[in-house]
């Protein structure tokens, strides 16, 4: 069966190794276009590694990922057209120390499009501004704070309108309040964008805030034990008490 029209990733059987070392087996799920997912597991569990999947960093050892109806091959000639739909914010793709704000911005319109640099120096101030960050075109990354600075990383990341925007640990070393509202900029961005989000995160007020589902995948069996709304995976009496104790923080030991 063809993946269904409103369907922005779909995922099947995916199995995941480095080497002989099987990190996830036949893995299945899928993500709507709008849709905010967040990938949810103890340290070490592969949540990086499916990310890494997902964009093509890593070959899966079997198994199939689609965006839309196109099947997804790192190494196909199709591979580089649907890359071009991806934001990506990991923190290995920080910001280039030696460029400025603008500069960094601009990189991808340049590579990617054939626009001139006027038409450059517009689009990136107006993502400079969607992200509040209006106005610092010109400082470079060491002259501003660690949120703003991811603030700019999610400004490169969303320079090419990107249909599915992946993030990997946003808010991993911020103060609750930047935390907050990097969480909020992700809610804006989704509407603004229209895209689909997927974000690794370990952070439960983001998990909260901002899932509309998420994919809980556990070490010990290899497999994603659920994937749903937060709030109503902790409700549900159904919900494995692993993920539940996860999302409460183990004080459901306690019921
Ligand atoms: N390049 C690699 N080569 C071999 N093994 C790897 C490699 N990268 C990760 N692993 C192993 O694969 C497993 C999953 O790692 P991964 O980084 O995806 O986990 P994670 O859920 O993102 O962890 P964390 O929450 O601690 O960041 C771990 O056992 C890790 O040691």
């Amino acid at each position: 069966m063809m993946p269904h029209q409103s369907t922005a990733i779909t995922v099947k059987n995916l199995t995941m190794a480095y080497g002989d070392y099987i990190v996830m087996r036949s893995l299945n799920f899928t993500a709507q276009r709008s849709e905010i997912k967040v990938i949810i597991g103890g340290s070490g569990c592969g949540k990086s590694t499916l990310l890494k999947h997902l964009v093509g960093l890593e070959k899966a050892a079997s198994g199939e990922i689609f965006y839309g109806d196109q099947r997804f091959l790192p190494d196909s000639a199709e591979a580089a057209q649907i890359r071009r739909q991806f934001g990506v914010s990991f923190q290995s793709g920080a910001l280039w120390s030696s460029m400025t704000l603008q500069e960094n911005v601009a990189l991808p319109l340049e590579q990617y499009t054939q626009l001139s640099a006027s038409e450059i120096r517009d689009l990136v101030e107006f993502k400079l501004s969607l992200v509040g960050l209006a106005g610092f075109g010109h400082r470079y990354p060491s002259e501003l704070s660690g949120g703003m600075q991811k603030r700019a990383g999610l400004a490169r990341a969303i320079a090419l309108d990107p249909k599915i925007l992946f993030f990997d640990e946003p808010s991993a070393g911020l103060d609750p309040l930047s935390s907050r509202r990097l969480d909020d900029l992700i809610l804006e961005l989704r509407d603004a964008l229209g895209a689909t989000v997927i974000v690794v995160t370990h952070e439960l007020a983001s998990i909260f805030s901002i899932a509309d589902t998420a994919l809980f995948l556990d070490a010990e069996s290899k497999t994603a034990l659920c994937d749903g709304n937060p709030n109503d995976l902790v409700e549900d009496a159904q919900t494995e008490p692993k993920v539940r104790r996860f999302l409460t923080r183990g004080d459901s030991d306690n019921h």
